[in-house]
């Protein structure tokens, strides 16, 4: 099992503690596979994680424990020191909490209910949990929120199909966004759009989490979309966390195999991300 670099650890607050979590999968009748092996991590406050590694290494996974749509095997996952598998306190407290914690899917095609159109879409949320909506009006909010994510008024009374993969996934953003979450796991968001739409929408998740200041999980396969979000990454191969650290650091000075193997297959890096994180390394 891999930890945490003491020096990353000091003087942080701890959003999301990931303790030594398991969990497997039957596999037919005899055969299980343990898709997340004694895996520990932390979210701090306010932070871009990103979670890699190949397909079938168990991001997922881990991100469906995280969000409590998939039960561990072993190990705690505590949001806020609060145990989200097992304690009175979360079934207590489990809406407010559940509100503070978003994720938005990589297929937005499913995610979205194809009989809504997007107006209901984003205030779904709001009736559901009984929240009086910031604009004052539920048709004032999902104006609002459209907006917010780049996409006019004229989308609110379309549906899903009327809708490309880009637009689509700025409503599940925008649908995220609306709830103020103090988490938000994004898995593989961007996998399915076209390279264009992935640097459009990763920019946007970078402008909301500045604004926003929520707490970051970003699940991805490109690792330069990662190392342009996130301040600290983790690195899954085989259901374990190999290495874990500053996003930086691990770029420049991977110390696992598995690590420098997936850095060096990285194609040659996009001018235009290159440059534009190099700006907005500048101004910060
Ligand atoms: N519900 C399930 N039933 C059986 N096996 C599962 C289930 N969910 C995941 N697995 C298996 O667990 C392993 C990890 O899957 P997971 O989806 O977490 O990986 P991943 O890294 O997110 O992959 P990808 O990048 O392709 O989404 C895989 O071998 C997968 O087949």
């Amino acid at each position: 099992m891999v930890e945490e670099c003491q020096n990353d650890a000091e003087n942080r607050e701890t959003l999301v503690a990931v303790n030594h979590l398991t969990k497997s999968f039957s596999i037919g009748k005899r055969n299980v596979h343990k898709a997340v092996d004694d895996v520990s991590f932390r979210i701090y406050k306010g932070e871009v994680f990103g979670l890699v590694g190949e397909s079938g290494s168990g991001k997922s996974t881990v991100a469906n424990c995280v969000m409590n749509l998939c039960k561990p095997d072993s190990g705690e996952i505590l949001y806020k020191e609060i145990d989200t598998c097992c304690s009175k306190e979360f079934r207590k407290n489990k809406k407010m909490l559940q509100c503070e914690r978003q994720i938005i899917f990589q297929d937005s095609t499913s995610s979205l209910n194809p009989r809504m159109k997007v107006k209901d879409i984003l205030t779904e949320p709001f009736r559901i949990q009984h929240i009086t909506p910031k604009r004052g009006t539920l048709s004032a909010e999902a104006a609002f929120q459209l907006t917010y994510v780049g996409l006019d008024n004229s989308y609110l009374e379309k549906y899903p199909s009327e809708l490309s993969g880009g637009q689509r996934q700025r409503v599940a953003i925008a649908r995220a966004v609306a709830m103020e979450p103090e988490l938000l796991v994004a898995d593989e968001p961007i996998a399915s759009l076209d390279v264009s739409i992935q640097a459009q929408i990763v920019n946007l998740f970078r402008h909301l989490q500045k604004e926003h200041g929520f707490s970051f999980l970003f699940i991805a396969h490109d690792l330069s979309m990662v190392r342009f979000l996130c301040d600290r990454v983790g690195v899954m191969h085989d259901g374990k966390l190999v290495e874990v650290g500053n996003v930086e650091d691990i770029f420049r000075h991977p110390k696992h195999p598995y690590t420098k193997a997936l850095i060096e297959s990285i194609p040659i890096p996009d001018p235009h991300m290159e440059r534009q994180r190099a700006r907005e390394k500048e101004h910060e």
